[in-house]
């Protein structure tokens, strides 16, 4: 993403039904993990539906410096031939993520087994983002540090373990990138890396790990939490991956559908995995239509096909123990809870602060510019959902793609339109988030 480019603001007008079938792209956090775990396999692993958006062609570029052969054989249809555990070339240069947490932290997580010098990079979202919280860990596993900007941000040079060190590792916080950096450091130490968390987050990587044969054993821990067992130094082998479509993404055109009367939405193949469904509960809570049929998996990853119908929502307290399975999804809940008669109550979400922006703050703002009483107290959102949005308002997007989708969203039922000032980084998630949603009926200006 060149941030010097000329930004393309675009307004959003109260629209009629919004209607047909859509199939989101392929899900982010499984597309990153197939290039990866196809980069450190032997063989050939097929991916199909990768989504093919700026955060994972970064990671493929990133795959290919390492030594891998990444190919693009067809529309969304990728082979990657790997190198093996541990197997990574010496980079002749910088591998730079562009706007994306996940490439780049799992990224580190795979270079710190492997005896290599890498330089990581990002853009000003990504260079303003925590670190440590990958660092720490990959340390204790015989990584190092040896360049790195203030507060151990991007740009940084990893120097990763001639003889990675197995450890035990209990996360800070729940973060699925944390426990995935340690699981494929730990890949190529000898003997068992164990990463325990409080609270459970996706598991798309203990999936996959699985799928592509090595072994890894995963307990329940007090009564979210769960202790992640991998033995290092399996045989990786190339495996197909058929990636199914993002729940993440579905969120927007699903919240579009239950607050534009007269909807009726179909949305196909998205992934059901109960550790991202969260914003799904919710809306059901607050009175959503949501039916699944067409119940299907691969791979450990389950799927489903959903009929989305305009729905009278009320207001709802979110318990913080959900907040992993819908982290990212908080944003456009909030637009669902604004058109809600009634107060929602989301709580527990510091995580939304070290996101590509600030997301407790830009939501907050997305939602007082355009006339909806909001409130953060703590750790908490607080929206006053009046049953209808004033509309009128100019978001700033921050170069956060998820505020610019649900800004655009809020504007679709709105009184007057919305705009947002930029939709350049949809790119990095949704490339084709525009023209799909007007294609259901969405009116974009
Ligand atoms: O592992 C992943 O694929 C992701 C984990 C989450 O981040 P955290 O691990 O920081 O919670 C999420 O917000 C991100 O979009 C994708
Ligand atoms: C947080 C997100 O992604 P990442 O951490 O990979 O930048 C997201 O897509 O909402």
């Amino acid at each position: 993403m060149s941030t010097s480019a000329a930004p393309t603001p675009l307004e959003s007008r109260a629209s009629g039904p919004l209607a047909g079938t859509i199939r989101v792209p392929g899900d982010k956090s499984i597309s990153h993990r197939a290039l990866i775990l196809g980069a450190l396999s032997v063989g050939e692993t097929r991916i199909s539906g990768l989504l093919e958006g700026e955060d994972v062609l970064n990671t493929a570029k990133s795959m290919r410096t390492l030594g891998a052969k990444v190919e693009r054989t067809g529309e969304f249809a990728w082979t990657v031939h790997g190198v093996g555990v541990g197997g990574f070339a010496q980079p002749a240069a910088t591998l730079d993520f562009g706007n994306s947490g996940t490439g780049c932290r799992l990224v580190m997580g795979a270079v710190a087994g492997c005896p290599i010098t890498a330089v990581f990079d990002g853009d000003a979202s990504l260079r303003s983002r925590p670190m440590r919280r990958i660092l720490d860990p990959l340390a204790l596993m015989g990584a190092k540090v040896t360049v790195s900007a203030e507060g151990g941000k991007l740009p940084l040079t990893l120097q990763g373990a001639s003889n990675p060190i197995p450890i035990e590792y209990r996360t800070p916080v729940a973060s699925a990138q944390i426990k995935s950096a340690v699981l494929l450091a730990g890949l190529a130490a000898p003997g068992v890396t164990t990463v325990i968390e409080q609270e459970a987050s996706r598991d798309h990587t203990e999936l996959m790990l699985k799928h592509f044969g090595a072994e890894i054993v995963t307990t329940p821990e007090g009564s979210h939490g769960r202790r992640i067992a991998l033995t290092g130094q399996p045989e990786l082998r190339g495996a197909p991956v058929i990636v199914p479509a993002d729940p993440s993404s579905a969120a927007f055109p699903l919240v579009a559908a239950l607050i534009v009367d007269g909807s009726d939405l179909v949305l196909s193949d998205v992934m059901t995995n109960p550790l991202r469904t969260g914003l799904f509960t919710t809306l059901r809570e607050m009175g959503a239509s949501i039916e699944e049929d067409d119940v299907r998996g691969d791979a450990g990853e389950p799927m489903a096909r959903l009929r989305v119908r305009a729905s009278k929502l009320k207001g709802v307290v979110v318990p913080p123990e959900r907040a992993p399975s819908m982290i990212d999804e908080y944003l456009v809940l909030a637009v669902a809870a604004a058109y809600a008669e009634g107060t929602t109550v989301m709580r527990g979400l510091h995580e939304l602060r070290v996101k590509e922006s600030d997301r407790l703050e830009a939501t907050a703002a997305m939602l007082r510019v355009n006339g909806v009483k909001v409130e953060i107290t703590g750790d908490d959102l607080i929206v006053e959902g009046r049953g209808h949005v004033p509309g009128g308002g100019l978001v700033a997007t921050h170069m956060d793609h998820r505020i610019a989708m649900s800004a655009l969203v809020m504007g679709l039922a709105s009184d007057k339109p919305v705009t947002v000032d930029d939709t350049a980084f949809i790119a990095t998630s949704f490339p084709d988030f525009i023209p799909l949603m007007r294609k259901a009926g969405a009116d974009f200006a």
